[in-house]
């Protein structure tokens, strides 16, 4: 199984991802500019954290203009798997591919810290390696990290199992607690969490990494 990791100017994430699906899972992974038109040959897309063109407009705002979004709609329009961390979710949103948008945090501070989260569905092919239910702890760190969406969207939401992780003490005023949400198809997730900074011991925990094995297990059953 091949990861594209996406780079664009101002990501951050986009080597610490790397490495996560390399050293840590094990899997193959290539970083891809956001100048490429192309992904083919990856099973899977990743969209790092960051301040993609410096959050000029707002976060995300600009990164759905770069070339490279053609290619990741095309990709998730044939159902393939799109994970999306931090900025890579202000980015899917931004692009219309998750509903919703995310705010500057209720206190309008930036916020770093260990969060912990309830994983609410584990059928998902971003969450089958974690028990249902489970309590986990990731990194958060982000300025605009609460999340709204209009009441029928919400509605939605919760009818379709889309919110994966919520927050256990709202650090942010995102509605409903929401951490990270899928499209409906289910092959699309955004989450303002950081599982790449939760795969080794040294990080202070490895909730991440169950994130990236769900991801190849599914893979892996479908092959
Ligand atoms: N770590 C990140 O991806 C930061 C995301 C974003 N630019 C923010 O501050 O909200």
């Amino acid at each position: 199984m091949k990861f594209a990791v996406v780079s664009f100017p101002g990501s951050n994430c986009d080597e610490d991802l790397y490495y996560a699906i390399t050293d840590d899972l094990k899997a193959d992974a290539e970083i891809v500019p956001h100048t490429s038109d192309n992904l083919e040959g990856f099973d899977a897309v990743l969209i790092p954290g960051g301040f993609s063109y410096g959050d000029y407009l707002r976060s995300g705002a600009i990164a759905k203009f770069a070339p490279v979004m053609a290619a990741v709609k095309e990709f998730a329009k044939a159902g393939k798997p799109i994970l999306g961390i931090c900025n890579g979710f202000q980015i899917l949103t931004e692009a219309g591919l998750l509903p919703g948008t995310l705010q500057h945090n209720r206190e309008m501070q930036f916020i770093c810290e260990p969060e912990p989260l309830m994983v609410n569905n584990n059928q998902t092919l971003f969450t089958s390696a974690f028990k249902a239910g489970e309590t986990i702890t990731l990194p958060i760190a982000h300025g605009e990290g609460n999340y709204y969406c209009d009441d029928d969207t919400l509605a939605q939401l919760k009818a379709n199992h889309q919110i994966i992780f919520s927050y256990q003490d709202n650090p942010n005023g995102s509605l409903s607690d929401i951490a990270g949400i899928t499209n409906q198809a289910g092959n699309v997730l955004g989450m303002m969490p950081h599982p790449e900074r939760a795969v080794e011991s040294i990080q202070g925990g490895t909730d991440g990494l169950k994130v990236f094995q769900s991801i190849l297990q599914t893979y892996l059953r479908t092959v």
